[in-house]
Order: structure tokens, then sequence, then C-alpha cells
């Protein structure tokens, strides 16, 4: 079972280093734009400096020629996992892969944000197909254009597993332990629903990094997700 990846939503390097201080073991952090764009690559190779795993979340989303050429430059830093937005279109999603052509830095791509409900995506995206049916097409197209996976809700993932198959990847934030509140997520599911329900990872944001003692509340997601209580 894959580790719960630990989302480093924070500010800068110090709250990193303060947070990563309550663990002891190694662990697969995501980092994302709010930190990344503060602390750049110096942050990385830190992180990586203590031997945790590492999934950069930049959701690039740009023209083919240009998201080519950031990925290049992202190769070089030896994150085990990157992200694009699938709404690039193939050409671009093709285009982000061969910017990876010399690493082994795993490439999903990004379906419908977690926070996004069937209503909004009508109403904000004109996209007039039920959501279930909008991920599933973003997670074929991924697929064809040789991604390792996709980032979706737990609430897709089996359709995608069946439709992809085993090992495409399934990487579904907007994880709640029961009573924990839903924030600005939409398509919400608990650890244990996730194992049910075919994610291959989760990802936790501030059910962990927000908890009173973020270690044990890793651990009991942890247990719950890989399903030994
Ligand atoms: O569809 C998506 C894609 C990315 N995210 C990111 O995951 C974490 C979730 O944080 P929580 O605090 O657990 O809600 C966050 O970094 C998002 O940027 C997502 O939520 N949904």
């Amino acid at each position: 079972m894959n580790k719960p990846i630990i989302a480093l939503d924070f500010a800068s390097k110090q709250q990193v280093e303060e947070f990563l201080a309550q663990f002891s073991e190694p662990l697969f952090v995501k980092v994302g734009m709010e930190l990344y764009y503060q602390e750049g690559p110096e942050l990385i190779r830190y992180i990586k400096s203590l031997g945790h795993e590492i999934f950069l979340d930049l959701k690039l989303h740009d023209i083919p020629n240009t998201v080519e050429s950031a990925m290049r430059g992202l190769s070089k830093l030896g994150v085990d996992m990157v992200n694009v937005h699938a709404a690039g279109g193939l050409e671009m999603m093709k285009a982000a892969k061969r910017g990876l052509a010399d690493s082994d830095t795993k490439l999903i791509a990004v379906t419908q944000l977690t926070s996004t409900s069937e209503k909004q995506m009508h109403e904000d995206q004109w996209i007039y197909v039920s959501l279930e049916e909008s991920v599933l097409h973003y997670a074929k197209r991924a697929m064809q254009a040789g991604l390792d996976g996709v980032v979706c809700s737990v609430l897709e993932a089996q359709a995608i597993r069946d439709a992809c198959g085993q090992e495409f990847l399934r990487v579904t934030p907007g994880i709640r332990p029961a009573a924990v509140s839903a924030d600005d997520q939409k398509r919400i599911a608990t650890p244990a629903q996730a194992r049910e329900k075919g994610s291959s990872h989760i990802v936790v944001g501030r059910a962990i990094t927000k908890a009173d003692n973020p270690s044990e509340s890793y651990s009991q997601i942890a247990t719950e997700w890989s399903g030994h209580q």
C-alpha cells in the first residue's frame, strides 16, 4: 500500500522544518504552488536530503512548447511525481512527457479538481456531461498521451481503474476522515472509502497539517488507508 501523500501547504521553509520534525519515518509529501512559488528548487533539494518522496503539484497548463520546456527544467529536480492539467489537451500532455524523457519522474494529469461539483462544472466550464464522464474522458486522454495516471476524486477512482487498468495511477485528494470539515472540497471521501473504491494514492493536507497532533493524525489515516486496523 502506498504511503498517504501529505500536502505541505505551508508558506515557508521554516514551517516545513517544524512540521517534518514531528515525524521520524520517511514520508511521501506534496509540494504545491504556495510553497514552491515562495521557496523554489532549494526547498525540493532540502526535502530530498531528508529522504522523503516528493510529488511536485504545480498543475502545468500552457501551450505544448512552454510545458515541454518547463518539464525539462523540473526533470532536473529528481522529484517522484509531477502533474499537468488534462484540460491542456492531448498535445500538451505528450509535450509534458517529452520534457521528462530523461527522468524517472512520474507524470499525472488533473482531471476535474476535487473542489469542483458537477453543477459548477456545468456553470463554469460549460461541460454538459456528468462529472464522472468528464473525469473518465480526461483519464483516457491522459492514458493515450502516455501518462502514468491522473488526479481524480475517490468517487471516480473505480471507473478509472476499470477503464484504464490497475497500473494507471488514481491519485485522490479530497480525503476527509469522518467528522473532519470538508472545507472548500466538494468530492470527498474517507481513507477507508479510498481503499475500497480503488484509489492508488491518497493526498491529505489539512486533516493532518492542522490537526492538534499531526503525527498521530497521520498514523490514524495511514492505518485506515491500509485497512490494518
Ligand atoms: O483536484 C485536486 C488537485 C489537487 N488538490 C490538492 O490536494 C491538497 C488537498 O488538501 P486538503 O487540505 O486535504 O484539502 C491541496 O494541496 C490541493 O491543492 C486537491 O485538493 N484537489
